[in-house]
């Protein structure tokens, strides 16, 4: 038998955690014991020994918080008596908090405290790690702990970690993630079939990717978060949720993705953080999630199902492309545990990883100012004239045309279809041709209209 598998049957056979080498054990503490909870559970359980090899020490699991500690819990390969409601009294005992609860509270006051003890933290938690980041490092940097949370952004991708460490040596220009798998699987699975979003979302519903409410993954606040996050290492500057312009895919069609489909493109949801020169020429950001076309040559397009991938350029790297599963209970416990190895190591070393990066503090731009393309169908009378008049309208906001093309249905009668795509225009002026388009007597609908990205 290999010697690793003889140690861990041991240590589980005997309810030890661990045959650790020289140093006192490390109390962990895990809050909450759902779907990630227990997969982190389990591994801290079953590679104890590796974990504590890896460490320099054993990583003693001393509790977990949970809503109904005297539930059963089979799956979950610990003594019971570890389960314990009072998650107040459990963070003041451990040396490494796990915080996979979710939510803004009770999680941020459980943080807080954890560290006022003295607690390093990991945490899963996009959403209060977007929302108040910033009191979480402050609370971090006044205790000398550690705040580490990979698994917040793309699950089991190490994509933090290489923009917060990796590449801090070079300067990031531009983020650009797929960082929401039920959206990309609904995405995904409209291309594929020519459904619509209704019934895709409840096939993925059915699968077990989208949750009975769907709204955090469909209307795009889960990827606003990890946009968040993204931009706030990437740029050295503080972002949160509410500077992040969103748009989730509830109003993408079958013809949006149809539409797509003719461009040889793909239709994806996507996080994009860029540094950018605002009009002053100063340096700014600009974070959007939003759907998009991209040209299906792009290493995004071919992203399928709920994985996420995460596309990087930086001045002297270059461009670099993350890929894996962001979601699932055992991909995120292994980015969870990543950075319990992290963490825990400081503890043995002495000292702490990095804290929070913010000293670039870079305004961020409206999403009138960004920069984009734009993919418009228009439903046209096919009459003389017409094309003129739709040209004025984009040359009347200075907005360029890069292509345009004229489709006629057999037995269409006097009706055409105009395909439009821009060149790189603001936002502002892009969306108000769109709104003088659907404003011309000549149109009689502008039937998709669809950012172009990825090029
Ligand atoms: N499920 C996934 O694939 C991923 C989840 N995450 C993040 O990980 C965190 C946890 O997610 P899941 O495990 O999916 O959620 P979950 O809903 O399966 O588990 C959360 C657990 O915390 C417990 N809990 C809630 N309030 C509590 C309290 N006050 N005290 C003790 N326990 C409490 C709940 O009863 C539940 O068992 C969230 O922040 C989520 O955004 C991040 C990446 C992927
Ligand atoms: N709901 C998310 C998973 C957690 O981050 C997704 O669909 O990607
Ligand atoms: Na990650």
């Amino acid at each position: 038998m290999d010697p690793t598998m003889a140690h861990e049957t041991m240590a589980h056979a005997t309810g030890a955690l661990t045959q650790a080498p020289g140093r006192a054990p490390l109390r962990v503490a895990l809050l909450g014991c759902g779907v990630v909870g227990s997969a982190v559970a389990t591994r801290l359980v079953e590679h104890a020994y590796d974990l504590a090899a890896r460490v320099g020490a054993p990583l003693e699991l001393v509790g977990i918080a949970v809503r109904r500690p005297q539930r059963p819990r089979p799956d979950v390969p610990v003594d019971p008596a570890l389960f314990t409601a009072d998650a107040e009294e459990l963070v003041t005992r451990a040396d490494i908090v796990i915080e996979v609860i979710g939510g803004i509270d009770p999680a941020r006051g459980l943080i807080l405290r954890a560290m006022e003890h003295g607690a390093s933290v990991v945490s899963a938690n996009k959403a209060l790690l977007a929302e108040d980041g910033p009191t979480l490092y402050a609370a971090a940097d006044a205790a000398d702990v550690d705040l580490y949370y990979e698994a917040a952004v793309a699950g089991a991708i190490p994509i933090l970690r290489p923009i917060r460490e990796s590449l801090a040596g070079d300067d990031v220009r531009k983020v650009l993630g797929i960082v929401n798998g039920t959206t990309n699987f609904v995405l995904d699975k409209m291309d594929t079939s020519g459904a619509g979003f209704a019934e895709t979302v409840e096939q993925a519903q059915a699968l077990g990717y989208a949750e009975a409410d769907p709204t955090a993954d469909v209307e795009g606040f889960d990827a606003a978060a990890k946009a968040a996050i993204l931009a706030s290492l990437a740029f050295h500057t503080r972002v949160s949720s509410a500077d992040v312009h969103r748009e989730g895919i509830t109003e993408v069609t079958a013809g949006d993705i149809q539409a797509a489909k003719e461009m040889d493109c793909v239709v994806k949801l996507l996080a994009i953080c860029e540094r950018v020169t605002s009009a002053d020429g100063s340096d700014a950001v600009s974070v959007r999630v939003h759907p998009a076309m991209i040209p299906r040559s792009h290493p995004l397009a071919s992203v399928r199902d709920a994985f996420n991938a995460v596309f990087v350029e930086a001045t002297a790297a270059g461009p670099l492309m993350f890929y894996g599963r962001g979601a699932g209970g055992d991909p995120t416990a292994s980015a969870v545990l990543g950075d319990v190895v992290a963490v825990a190591r400081h503890k043995v070393a002495g000292g702490r990883g990095p804290g929070e990066s913010a000293y670039a503090d870079l305004p961020a731009v409206d999403m009138g100012q960004a920069l984009t393309r734009y993919h418009i169908s228009l439903d046209v009378a096919d009459r003389p004239g017409v094309l003129a008049q739709v040209a004025t309208a984009f040359a009347e906001q200075g907005v360029s045309i890069e292509t345009v093309r004229q489709q006629v249905a057999p037995g269409a009668g006097e009706r055409a279809k105009l395909i439009v795509v821009t060149h790189r225009a603001s936002d502002a002026a892009l969306s108000a041709t769109v709104d003088a388009l659907a404003g011309l007597d000549s149109v009689d609908d502008v039937a998709s209209v669809m950012r172009v990205e990825g090029d």
